[in-house]
């Protein structure tokens, strides 16, 4: 495949970023690649582990050789971030975002950079870990993993393609969702179950025998808990930028453990295993064919 951008900015240097940049690099779709991170040690990092080429703090003049912008920050920086960008980026250059929610995302596009919205292509990797930062950058990370693509109304249709190409090229099975059944979507399999397990950590610490109950843990509550070693500044915001899903879901989920309480309660053991005979064959049956 021919050399798909040939001056690429990335900023937010850290697990998605650079293991997308991993990728491409390898591949050589890629040209020279400029890292920007508020965080200097990690440039640092990413200097020495060629994930970028030149690297800076701030956002300025380099990003106006760009033809791909990759934003690849917590989706709450990403107002202020497409803000700084405006004065400096060439006309058609194509910007891609990777975060965990798409509609603040869309609008701050839409709002801030409006003449290159059609070049904007909202995307991303449902693959990852509770891993950060350049170091946590690795090849193939998106391999037969789900890659969704949320397009818009004024989407140009050669930027869309050329980001289709993109994600094909990483050996992702890319799909197309509408920007609310992504946020709706993803808040019931990914965003609740992580803010489920940093509450739980919670719950356990709250209880006297709390520490001594973590001594003897095992590989189920390893399991349940992984992923709120997560970074924090990741669910922030997107507890924040998905908040209607969200609340929606966590009153749903107190309705839940209600009423699993009530069943308990009731002493009825032939509904209880009923309860958790229909979640068992839920789980059993995912995930669903392809
Ligand atoms: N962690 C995961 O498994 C996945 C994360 N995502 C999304 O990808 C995006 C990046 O996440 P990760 O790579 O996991 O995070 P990360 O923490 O590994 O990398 C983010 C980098 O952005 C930098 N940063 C933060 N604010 C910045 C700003 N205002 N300007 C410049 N740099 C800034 C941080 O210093 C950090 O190096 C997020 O939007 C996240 O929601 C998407 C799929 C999976
Ligand atoms: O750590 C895990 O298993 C994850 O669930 C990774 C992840 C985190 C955020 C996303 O938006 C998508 C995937």
């Amino acid at each position: 495949m021919a050399v798909l951008f040939k001056q690429v900015v990335l900023i937010g240097v850290g697990l998605i970023g650079g293991s997308l940049i991993l990728d491409l690099k390898r591949q050589q779709l890629i040209g020279a690649v400029h890292g920007i991170d508020l965080d200097a040690d990690n440039l640092q990092r990413a200097l020495e582990r060629k994930v970028v080429d030149t690297a800076s703090t701030l956002i300025d003049a380099a990003v106006s050789q760009a033809d791909l912008v990759i934003l690849a920050t917590p989706v709450g920086t990403v107002a202020n971030i497409t803000q700084a960008l405006q004065p400096y980026l060439q006309a058609a250059c194509v910007i891609i975002d990777v975060g965990s929610t798409k509609q603040t995302t869309i609008q701050a596009l839409a709002q801030y950079l409006p003449e290159h919205f059609p070049h904007f292509v909202a995307t991303h990797p449902i693959a990852g870990s509770d891993r950060h930062g350049a170091m946590a950058a690795q090849f193939r990370l998106f391999e037969n993993k789900k890659l969704i693509l949320c397009p818009h109304p004024e989407q140009d249709a050669d930027s869309y393609q050329k980001v289709w190409q993109l994600w094909q090229a990483t050996g992702a099975v890319v799909s197309e969702l509408s920007p609310s059944e992504h946020d709706a979507i993803l808040a019931m399999v990914s965003h609740l179950p992580h803010l489920i397990a940093y509450s739980y950590m919670h719950a356990i610490s709250n209880q006297d025998l709390g520490a001594q109950a973590l001594h003897y843990a095992g590989s189920g509550f390893r399991d349940f808990t992984r992923i709120a070693a997560s970074h924090p500044a990741i669910w922030t915001d997107v507890s924040f930028a998905n908040q209607a899903s969200l609340l929606q879901l966590i009153d749903a989920q107190q309705q839940e453990l209600q009423r699993l309480k009530d069943l308990i309660l009731a002493g009825d053991a032939t509904a209880l295993y009923a309860y958790y005979d229909q979640a068992q064959q839920q789980r059993d049956a995912w995930p669903p064919e392809q």
